[in-house]
Protein backbone atom coordinates (compact mmCIF):
# COMPACT_ATOMS: atom_id res chain seq x y z
CA UNK A 1 0.00 0.00 0.00
CA UNK A 2 1.27 3.23 -0.90
CA UNK A 3 1.84 5.80 2.16
CA UNK A 4 0.65 9.10 -0.48
CA UNK A 5 -2.53 9.91 -0.64
CA UNK A 6 -3.52 10.40 -4.36
CA UNK A 7 -4.70 13.84 -5.03
CA UNK A 8 -1.82 16.30 -3.42
CA UNK A 9 0.71 13.88 -2.85
CA UNK A 10 1.31 14.43 0.83
CA UNK A 11 2.49 11.53 2.79
CA UNK A 12 -0.47 9.57 4.49
CA UNK A 13 0.15 9.87 8.22
CA UNK A 14 -1.06 7.58 11.06
CA UNK A 15 -0.46 7.56 14.71
CA UNK A 16 -2.08 7.39 18.12
CA UNK A 17 -4.02 10.12 20.24
CA UNK A 18 -5.55 10.42 23.69
CA UNK A 19 -7.91 12.94 25.27
CA UNK A 20 -6.96 13.71 29.18
CA UNK A 21 -8.74 15.67 31.08
CA UNK A 22 -10.81 15.81 34.08
CA UNK A 23 -14.39 13.29 34.15
CA UNK A 24 -17.04 14.71 32.42
CA UNK A 25 -14.66 16.45 30.63
CA UNK A 26 -16.32 15.05 27.51
CA UNK A 27 -13.34 13.07 26.47
CA UNK A 28 -15.65 9.94 24.98
CA UNK A 29 -18.31 11.67 23.14
CA UNK A 30 -15.58 13.86 21.64
CA UNK A 31 -14.04 10.52 20.44
CA UNK A 32 -17.42 8.67 19.61
CA UNK A 33 -17.94 12.03 17.56
CA UNK A 34 -14.99 11.90 15.99
CA UNK A 35 -14.88 8.04 14.81
CA UNK A 36 -18.52 8.73 14.54
CA UNK A 37 -20.00 5.38 15.82
CA UNK A 38 -20.61 4.92 19.58
CA UNK A 39 -17.27 3.06 20.86
CA UNK A 40 -16.61 5.07 23.62
CA UNK A 41 -18.54 4.84 26.92
CA UNK A 42 -20.01 7.92 27.65
CA UNK A 43 -21.93 8.48 30.70
CA UNK A 44 -22.46 11.47 33.22
CA UNK A 45 -21.20 9.71 35.87
CA UNK A 46 -17.32 10.53 36.86
CA UNK A 47 -14.54 8.26 35.91
CA UNK A 48 -16.81 5.77 34.27
CA UNK A 49 -14.31 4.85 31.47
CA UNK A 50 -12.19 1.81 32.48
CA UNK A 51 -10.52 0.21 30.06
CA UNK A 52 -8.31 1.91 27.25
CA UNK A 53 -10.92 2.20 24.42
CA UNK A 54 -9.74 3.02 20.84
CA UNK A 55 -11.91 4.80 17.91
CA UNK A 56 -10.39 4.63 14.74
CA UNK A 57 -10.31 7.67 12.40
CA UNK A 58 -10.08 6.48 8.91
CA UNK A 59 -9.50 9.53 6.43
CA UNK A 60 -7.82 9.85 3.15
CA UNK A 61 -4.69 11.96 4.57
CA UNK A 62 -4.50 10.00 7.94
CA UNK A 63 -5.55 7.52 10.20
CA UNK A 64 -6.13 8.77 13.66
CA UNK A 65 -6.28 5.99 16.45
CA UNK A 66 -7.66 7.60 20.06
CA UNK A 67 -6.61 5.95 22.89
CA UNK A 68 -9.13 6.84 25.60
CA UNK A 69 -8.22 7.16 29.14
CA UNK A 70 -9.46 6.80 32.41
CA UNK A 71 -9.06 10.21 34.30
CA UNK A 72 -6.28 10.91 36.58
CA UNK A 73 -7.04 11.06 40.29
CA UNK A 74 -6.33 10.60 43.66
CA UNK A 75 -6.07 7.28 44.19
CA UNK A 76 -7.56 5.96 47.09
CA UNK A 77 -7.84 2.10 46.83
CA UNK A 78 -5.34 -0.19 44.59
CA UNK A 79 -7.81 0.10 41.68
CA UNK A 80 -7.48 3.95 41.38
CA UNK A 81 -3.47 3.49 41.77
CA UNK A 82 -3.88 1.08 38.45
CA UNK A 83 -6.06 3.79 37.02
CA UNK A 84 -3.29 6.28 37.34
CA UNK A 85 -0.35 4.11 36.13
CA UNK A 86 -2.53 3.20 33.09
CA UNK A 87 -2.83 7.17 32.07
CA UNK A 88 0.32 8.11 32.03
CA UNK A 89 1.82 5.05 30.55
CA UNK A 90 -0.84 5.69 28.04
CA UNK A 91 0.51 9.02 27.75
CA UNK A 92 4.04 8.60 27.41
CA UNK A 93 3.14 6.32 24.44
CA UNK A 94 0.98 8.91 22.38
CA UNK A 95 2.29 11.27 19.12
CA UNK A 96 -0.49 13.69 20.16
CA UNK A 97 -2.22 14.77 23.67
CA UNK A 98 -5.45 16.63 23.47
CA UNK A 99 -6.31 17.99 27.13
CA UNK A 100 -9.80 18.53 27.00
CA UNK A 101 -11.72 21.40 28.98
CA UNK A 102 -15.47 21.90 29.63
CA UNK A 103 -16.29 25.35 28.09
CA UNK A 104 -18.66 25.49 31.01
CA UNK A 105 -16.65 24.77 33.83
CA UNK A 106 -13.94 27.32 35.76
CA UNK A 107 -10.15 26.34 35.07
CA UNK A 108 -10.18 24.61 38.74
CA UNK A 109 -7.18 22.62 40.64
CA UNK A 110 -8.00 19.34 38.63
CA UNK A 111 -7.15 20.90 35.57
CA UNK A 112 -3.83 22.45 36.97
CA UNK A 113 -2.68 19.10 38.56
CA UNK A 114 -3.20 17.34 34.56
CA UNK A 115 -1.99 20.20 32.81
CA UNK A 116 0.78 20.17 35.64
CA UNK A 117 1.92 16.40 34.43
CA UNK A 118 1.52 17.39 31.03
CA UNK A 119 4.05 20.02 31.23
CA UNK A 120 6.49 17.23 32.19
CA UNK A 121 6.38 15.09 28.84
CA UNK A 122 8.21 17.86 26.82
CA UNK A 123 8.37 16.07 23.36
CA UNK A 124 4.97 15.10 22.65
CA UNK A 125 2.24 18.16 20.74
CA UNK A 126 -0.28 18.87 22.96
CA UNK A 127 -3.70 20.62 22.03
CA UNK A 128 -5.86 22.27 24.26
CA UNK A 129 -9.58 21.26 23.42
CA UNK A 130 -12.25 23.47 24.54
CA UNK A 131 -15.18 21.02 24.91
CA UNK A 132 -19.56 21.86 25.71
CA UNK A 133 -18.92 24.88 23.63
CA UNK A 134 -23.14 25.02 22.91
CA UNK A 135 -23.47 25.35 26.28
CA UNK A 136 -21.97 28.89 26.79
CA UNK A 137 -21.67 32.32 25.41
CA UNK A 138 -18.79 33.13 22.91
CA UNK A 139 -18.13 35.63 25.77
CA UNK A 140 -17.19 32.56 28.10
CA UNK A 141 -15.41 30.51 25.72
CA UNK A 142 -13.52 33.38 24.88
CA UNK A 143 -12.16 34.04 28.38
CA UNK A 144 -11.09 29.86 28.89
CA UNK A 145 -9.53 29.95 25.72
CA UNK A 146 -7.45 32.47 27.17
CA UNK A 147 -7.03 31.38 30.48
CA UNK A 148 -6.05 27.75 28.81
CA UNK A 149 -3.56 29.70 27.12
CA UNK A 150 -2.27 31.65 29.82
CA UNK A 151 -2.15 28.38 31.64
CA UNK A 152 0.59 26.80 29.07
CA UNK A 153 2.79 29.82 29.16
CA UNK A 154 3.02 29.71 33.34
CA UNK A 155 4.07 26.25 33.07
CA UNK A 156 6.57 26.95 30.26
CA UNK A 157 4.84 25.21 27.04
CA UNK A 158 2.99 26.30 24.25
CA UNK A 159 -0.07 24.39 22.81
CA UNK A 160 0.28 22.97 19.56
CA UNK A 161 -3.77 24.19 18.86
CA UNK A 162 -6.14 25.78 20.89
CA UNK A 163 -9.83 24.66 19.33
CA UNK A 164 -12.83 24.78 20.88
CA UNK A 165 -15.36 21.86 20.36
CA UNK A 166 -18.87 20.66 20.48
CA UNK A 167 -19.05 16.91 20.18
CA UNK A 168 -22.81 16.80 20.77
CA UNK A 169 -23.98 19.66 17.79
CA UNK A 170 -20.63 18.54 16.19
CA UNK A 171 -18.98 22.03 16.17
CA UNK A 172 -15.41 21.60 14.38
CA UNK A 173 -15.12 17.94 15.73
CA UNK A 174 -13.93 18.02 11.90
CA UNK A 175 -11.28 20.98 12.31
CA UNK A 176 -10.36 19.01 15.32
CA UNK A 177 -9.17 15.75 13.30
CA UNK A 178 -7.54 18.24 10.61
CA UNK A 179 -5.29 19.58 13.32
CA UNK A 180 -4.50 16.14 14.56
CA UNK A 181 -3.51 14.44 11.49
CA UNK A 182 -0.31 16.33 10.28
CA UNK A 183 1.11 16.21 13.83
CA UNK A 184 0.91 12.49 13.57
CA UNK A 185 4.02 10.76 12.56
CA UNK A 186 4.12 9.69 8.53
CA UNK A 187 3.35 6.11 8.01
CA UNK A 188 1.24 3.88 6.25
CA UNK A 189 -2.27 2.82 7.68
CA UNK A 190 -1.65 0.87 10.87
CA UNK A 191 -5.32 -0.68 10.70
CA UNK A 192 -7.82 -2.27 8.18
CA UNK A 193 -10.27 -0.03 6.70
CA UNK A 194 -13.82 -0.56 8.37
CA UNK A 195 -11.93 -1.36 11.91
CA UNK A 196 -13.18 1.39 14.53
CA UNK A 197 -11.58 -0.15 17.72
CA UNK A 198 -9.26 -3.03 18.39
CA UNK A 199 -10.98 -3.57 21.87
CA UNK A 200 -11.85 -6.86 22.35
CA UNK A 201 -15.57 -7.06 21.80
CA UNK A 202 -16.40 -8.94 24.91
CA UNK A 203 -14.42 -6.01 26.82
CA UNK A 204 -16.89 -3.51 25.21
CA UNK A 205 -19.79 -5.64 25.26
CA UNK A 206 -19.12 -5.96 29.20
CA UNK A 207 -18.48 -1.52 29.05
CA UNK A 208 -21.85 -1.36 27.44
CA UNK A 209 -23.52 -3.59 30.15
CA UNK A 210 -21.72 -1.66 33.14
CA UNK A 211 -22.65 1.46 31.47
CA UNK A 212 -26.95 0.76 31.97
CA UNK A 213 -26.10 -0.36 34.86
CA UNK A 214 -24.94 2.73 36.21
CA UNK A 215 -27.58 4.38 34.72
CA UNK A 216 -29.62 5.95 37.79
CA UNK A 217 -28.07 4.18 40.58
CA UNK A 218 -26.97 6.11 44.25
CA UNK A 219 -23.57 8.14 44.29
CA UNK A 220 -21.34 5.42 46.03
CA UNK A 221 -21.94 2.51 43.98
CA UNK A 222 -20.20 3.44 40.43
CA UNK A 223 -17.03 1.89 41.91
CA UNK A 224 -18.66 -1.10 43.23
CA UNK A 225 -19.99 -2.08 40.23
CA UNK A 226 -17.48 -4.56 37.34
CA UNK A 227 -18.54 -6.14 34.79
CA UNK A 228 -17.65 -9.50 32.81
CA UNK A 229 -18.70 -11.56 29.77
CA UNK A 230 -18.78 -15.27 30.09
CA UNK A 231 -19.39 -16.59 26.74
CA UNK A 232 -20.71 -15.07 23.60
CA UNK A 233 -21.40 -17.91 21.35
CA UNK A 234 -23.91 -18.34 18.59
CA UNK A 235 -27.23 -19.82 19.01
CA UNK A 236 -27.08 -23.58 17.44
CA UNK A 237 -29.67 -24.26 15.16
CA UNK A 238 -30.59 -21.10 13.83
CA UNK A 239 -31.51 -20.53 10.25
CA UNK A 240 -28.77 -18.53 8.35
CA UNK A 241 -30.92 -15.63 7.95
CA UNK A 242 -31.91 -15.13 11.98
CA UNK A 243 -28.91 -15.92 13.73
CA UNK A 244 -28.79 -14.66 17.79
CA UNK A 245 -25.87 -14.38 19.59
CA UNK A 246 -26.32 -15.77 23.35
CA UNK A 247 -23.82 -13.66 25.85
CA UNK A 248 -23.70 -15.07 29.49
CA UNK A 249 -22.46 -11.94 31.45
CA UNK A 250 -21.79 -12.02 35.29
CA UNK A 251 -22.16 -8.21 37.31
CA UNK A 252 -20.27 -7.68 40.60
CA UNK A 253 -21.18 -6.45 43.18
CA UNK A 254 -18.93 -5.38 46.56
CA UNK A 255 -21.74 -6.13 49.38
CA UNK A 256 -24.62 -8.10 49.41
CA UNK A 257 -26.50 -4.80 50.66
CA UNK A 258 -26.23 -3.76 46.60
CA UNK A 259 -27.76 -6.32 45.47
CA UNK A 260 -31.13 -4.85 45.86
CA UNK A 261 -30.00 -1.64 44.05
CA UNK A 262 -29.10 -3.38 40.70
CA UNK A 263 -31.54 -5.60 40.66
CA UNK A 264 -34.71 -3.60 41.95
CA UNK A 265 -37.96 -4.46 42.83
CA UNK A 266 -38.92 -7.50 41.27
CA UNK A 267 -35.91 -7.86 38.80
CA UNK A 268 -37.46 -4.81 37.07
CA UNK A 269 -34.05 -2.60 37.28
CA UNK A 270 -32.27 -5.57 36.58
CA UNK A 271 -33.94 -6.19 33.53
CA UNK A 272 -34.31 -2.73 31.89
CA UNK A 273 -30.41 -2.83 32.28
CA UNK A 274 -30.33 -5.86 29.83
CA UNK A 275 -32.89 -4.48 27.52
CA UNK A 276 -30.74 -1.44 27.44
CA UNK A 277 -27.83 -2.67 27.48
CA UNK A 278 -28.60 -5.30 24.93
CA UNK A 279 -30.21 -2.97 22.17
CA UNK A 280 -26.42 -0.97 22.48
CA UNK A 281 -24.96 -4.36 22.20
CA UNK A 282 -27.31 -5.47 18.93
CA UNK A 283 -26.02 -2.00 17.25
CA UNK A 284 -22.45 -2.84 18.03
CA UNK A 285 -22.14 -5.94 17.12
CA UNK A 286 -25.18 -5.95 14.32
CA UNK A 287 -26.69 -9.29 14.95
CA UNK A 288 -29.68 -9.94 17.41
CA UNK A 289 -28.32 -11.05 21.01
CA UNK A 290 -30.00 -12.92 23.64
CA UNK A 291 -28.27 -11.64 26.82
CA UNK A 292 -27.96 -13.57 30.35
CA UNK A 293 -27.34 -10.93 33.29
CA UNK A 294 -26.50 -12.62 36.74
CA UNK A 295 -25.52 -10.25 39.60
CA UNK A 296 -22.91 -11.67 41.61
CA UNK A 297 -20.83 -10.11 44.90
CA UNK A 298 -17.67 -10.41 45.14
CA UNK A 299 -16.64 -9.03 48.32
CA UNK A 300 -14.30 -6.03 48.36
CA UNK A 301 -13.21 -6.49 44.71
CA UNK A 302 -11.09 -3.04 44.40
CA UNK A 303 -9.13 -4.42 47.12
CA UNK A 304 -8.35 -7.58 46.03
CA UNK A 305 -4.95 -8.09 43.56
CA UNK A 306 -6.52 -11.70 42.79
CA UNK A 307 -10.02 -10.21 42.38
CA UNK A 308 -9.17 -7.65 40.54
CA UNK A 309 -7.17 -9.56 38.03
CA UNK A 310 -10.17 -11.87 37.51
CA UNK A 311 -12.08 -8.64 36.69
CA UNK A 312 -9.80 -7.68 34.09
CA UNK A 313 -7.58 -5.18 35.84
N1 LIG B 1 -23.82 19.92 25.90
C1 LIG B 1 -22.79 19.10 25.69
N2 LIG B 1 -22.58 18.07 26.52
C2 LIG B 1 -21.54 17.25 26.30
C3 LIG B 1 -20.65 17.46 25.20
N3 LIG B 1 -19.71 16.49 25.25
C4 LIG B 1 -20.00 15.73 26.33
N4 LIG B 1 -21.10 16.17 26.97
C5 LIG B 1 -21.74 15.59 28.16
O1 LIG B 1 -20.85 15.62 29.26
C6 LIG B 1 -20.95 14.44 30.05
C7 LIG B 1 -19.62 13.75 30.17
O2 LIG B 1 -19.19 13.33 28.90
P1 LIG B 1 -18.17 12.09 28.68
O3 LIG B 1 -17.84 12.06 27.25
O4 LIG B 1 -18.67 10.88 29.34
O5 LIG B 1 -16.94 12.63 29.54
P2 LIG B 1 -15.55 11.90 29.83
O6 LIG B 1 -14.55 12.97 29.90
O7 LIG B 1 -15.31 10.81 28.86
O8 LIG B 1 -15.83 11.32 31.25
P3 LIG B 1 -15.05 10.16 32.06
O9 LIG B 1 -15.24 8.88 31.29
O10 LIG B 1 -15.81 10.16 33.34
O11 LIG B 1 -13.64 10.57 32.21
C8 LIG B 1 -22.03 13.59 29.36
O12 LIG B 1 -23.25 13.80 30.02
C9 LIG B 1 -22.06 14.13 27.95
O13 LIG B 1 -23.30 13.99 27.33
C10 LIG B 1 -20.92 18.57 24.32
O14 LIG B 1 -20.22 18.83 23.32
N5 LIG B 1 -21.98 19.35 24.62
Amino acid sequence: MSARTPENNAPHRAGFACFVGRPNAGKSTLTNALVGQKVAITSNRPQTTRHTVRGIVHREDAQLILVDTPGLHKPRTLLGERLNDVVRTTWAEVDVIGFCLPADQKLGPGDKFIIKELAGIKKTPKIAIITKTDLVASKTLAEQLLAVSRLGEELGFEWAEIVPVSAVKGDQVELLADLIAPLLPVSPPLYPEGDLTDEPEMVMVAELIREAALEGVRDELPHSIAVVVEEMLPREDRPADRPLLDIHANVYIERPSQKGIIIGPQGKRLKEVGTKSRKHIEALLGTPVYLDLHVKVAKDWQRDPKQLRKLGF
